[in-house]
């Protein structure tokens, strides 16, 4: 049997455990909160983050990292993504050295605007062989409740891919394989800055024309930065880049939408971020997406607007007059 151990005990890190166990895997879930661990081990359900949710037999929690990481074929990664670095200096002395690693995160990391899989090879010094990436529309309570969702895992060695398919593929778990690990990631990472504009939109009133435009034009700067870094083109009209955005910006499920949304409603940042119990990784992340845009000379917008209104205390009323009044452009350049 396929073991896998999976780090983050969060909402998605519980439910792609639950995937992996519906696909026959045995998982070790790695979690901080011995009480929470207990919990999952006792009750089977995550009562903070998956509440209701009855997770497989085949789940086990500990706290012990080095438990979870004994025999994994697969190591995956579920926490927030300014704590990878951390958490992974001290976990990689343990992980088994053929093991194949999993990034589920979907951010930039600040200060290096290192991609997760970036950090993820610096920190272990596996190859490209040997890290992967899982993104694309999957709201962590919808999969939680087996409804059917399609995502994309990508790894630049094929085979690996293939693997990695094969242990989370479910009856209601669709995923594809794609060796564009750099779109992949970044399609993940700039829907959540785009969900925080779309969700300000939202709450300030604006309509759907207003969203729809939201979405496309954010779809536009995303496409710009991943050629930029050498992505595919093709891979933000896939599921990691359009399909992402859409589940994301039109969910009220969506922890970046919301805290937009609370936001475009009037609430100050300490106000929203009060209120957030989980990761909405576009928080920090419109910064890190921003750094990359400059480094890579490419202009972002809708994701400079979003680091104004969230970090610069710029009024969303006098940002969107901002970007409504940029010089004319044409659709493609
Ligand atoms: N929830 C979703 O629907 C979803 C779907 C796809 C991808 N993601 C991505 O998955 C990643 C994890 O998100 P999530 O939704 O599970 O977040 P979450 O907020 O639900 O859970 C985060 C987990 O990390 C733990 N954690 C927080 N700080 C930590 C630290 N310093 N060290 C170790 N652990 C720490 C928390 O205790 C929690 O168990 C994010 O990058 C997110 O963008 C989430
Ligand atoms: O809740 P969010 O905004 O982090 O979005 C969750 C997933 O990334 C959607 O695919």
């Amino acid at each position: 049997m396929t073991r896998v151990a999976v780090y983050g005990t969060g909402s998605w890190g519980t439910a792609f455990a639950m995937v992996l166990a519906d696909a026959g895997c045995e998982v070790t879930l790695w979690g901080r909160r011995a009480e929470l661990a207990e919990a999952v081990n006792t009750t089977r359900t995550n009562p903070d983050y998956l509440p209701g949710v009855i997770l497989p037999e085949a789940v086990r929690a500990t706290t012990d990292p080095a438990e979870a990481a004994d025999g994994a074929e697969f190591t995956v990664l579920a926490v927030p993504s300014q704590t990878l670095r951390g958490n992974l200096s001290a976990w990689a002395p343990l992980l088994p050295s053929d093991t194949v690693l999993v990034s589920l995160m979907k951010g930039v990391e600040l200060g290096t605007a290192k991609r997760m899989s970036e950090v993820v090879e610096e920190i272990t010094g596996a190859g490209p062989d040997r890290i992967a990436v899982l993104s694309g529309p999957n709201l962590a309570r919808e999969i939680a409740e087996r409804q059917p969702a399609a995502s994309v895992v990508a790894c630049r060695d094929e085979a690996v891919a293939r693997r990695l398919q094969a242990a989370c593929h479910t009856p209601y778990f669709r995923p594809y394989t794609n060796t564009d690990v750099v779109g992949c990631e970044l399609g993940g990472a700039v829907k959540n800055v785009i969900a925080l504009a779309v969700g300000i939109a939202d709450g300030m009133g604006l309509g759907d024309n207003a969203k729809a435009s939201l979405i496309t034009r954010g779809l536009a700067e995303t496409t710009r930065l991943g050629l930029a870094m050498g992505a595919d083109e093709h891979t933000f009209a896939g599921l990691a880049g359009m399909g992402d955005l859409v589940a994301t910006c039109s969910s009220p499920l969506s922890r970046n939408n919301t805290f937009g949304h609370n936001l475009g409603k009037g609430m100050s940042l300490e106000e929203t971020i009060a209120i957030t119990r989980q990761t909405a990784e576009g928080v920090k992340s419109c910064e890190s997406v921003l750094d990359l845009a400059r480094r890579h000379g490419v202009e972002m917008p809708i994701t400079e607007t979003v680091v104004g209104i969230v970090h610069e205390g710029k009024p969303p009323l006098v940002a969107l007059k901002e970007l409504m009044s940029r010089s004319a452009k044409a659709e493609r350049r």
